[in-house]
């Protein structure tokens, strides 16, 4: 029998569920000996693709605390083991459901990132750990206020601070703008958010963006997540496509050094 008939047949005795535990070794080399360790690790991944962990890659301590609450006697996988084949999983669409991201996206304590100069660009971010495609990063922390708003401010602000604007079509195609001008934001007032100094680059960009709306605290809210567009190394530069080139602004653009 092929690896993948094994395993078919193994998981209709023993269906992956959220809180269920790997088959043991003797269950599994009743469907094939030969490969009882593939269908360990197999079936491992397929439980990692339900719901927990679906976006982040967890530390070994959070799975450790998440499989100590599991309470499971025998056979529990380590959270070395878990950490180790965790790949990001699960529709994009749900992504703002977990709370870990809700969390992240309200503390603001988003990890593997290093706020650093970088040469001729002014400050940028680099990743310090590995991060997989479809991995989500951390958010574009600001205050979403209209367009008009926005554009007022552009016209208002010194250089600098406009480059900190992000526009955008909220979910009814109204023209938004999430606005991170002000260095420390009123919910932060201590710590200078890290998605506003994402550089910009065109066809290499790592990331992309993605709107949420999401409801807090009674509110809806929209939140632009960046989500890794391709894996990325430690000590590479984030960027993402501003969507910006030297015609934007009714042709200010052109004086942006910046924009190849
Ligand atoms: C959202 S901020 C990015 C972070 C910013 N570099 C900083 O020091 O905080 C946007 C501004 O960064 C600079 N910038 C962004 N992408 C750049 C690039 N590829 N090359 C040079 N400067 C860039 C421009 O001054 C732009 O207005």
């Amino acid at each position: 029998m092929d690896v993948q008939a094994a395993y078919d047949r193994l998981v209709e005795s023993h269906p992956v569920t959220l809180d269920g535990v790997v088959p043991s070794k003797a269950e599994r080399k009743k469907f094939s000996a030969d490969d009882q360790r593939v269908l360990y690790e197999r079936w491992l991944k397929a439980q990692m693709k339900l719901p927990h962990f679906s976006r982040r890659l967890p530390t070994e301590s959070r799975v450790s605390s998440w499989l100590t609450k599991q309470g499971w006697k025998s056979n529990i996988p380590s959270a070395a083991t878990i950490v180790k084949v965790w790949k990001p999983s699960g529709s994009e669409d749900t992504v703002m459901d977990s709370s870990q991201i809700r969390k992240m996206t309200r503390t603001q304590k988003w990890k593997g990132l290093l706020v650093t100069d970088v040469e001729g660009k002014g400050k940028g971010v680099v990743a310090t750990r590995r991060f997989q495609v479809g991995e989500v990063i951390c958010d574009y922390h600001g205050l979403a206020i209209t367009a008009t708003e926005g554009k007022d401010i552009h016209m208002n602000t010194s250089e600098e601070e406009t480059g900190y604007m992000f526009f955008y079509k909220d979910k009814t195609g109204r023209c938004m703008c999430m606005d991170a001008h002000a260095q420390y934001c009123e919910c932060h007032p201590e710590m200078q958010t890290v998605g506003r100094h994402i550089n910009h680059a065109g066809e290499g960009a790592n990331l992309k963006t993605r709107l949420y709306t999401v409801d807090i605290d009674g509110e809806e809210k929209d939140v632009i997540l960046f989500i890794a567009s391709k894996n990325i190394e430690v000590n590479e530069e984030l960027s993402f496509d501003y969507g910006v080139n030297k015609s934007s602004f009714g042709g200010e653009g052109e004086n942006l050094a910046w924009l190849s």
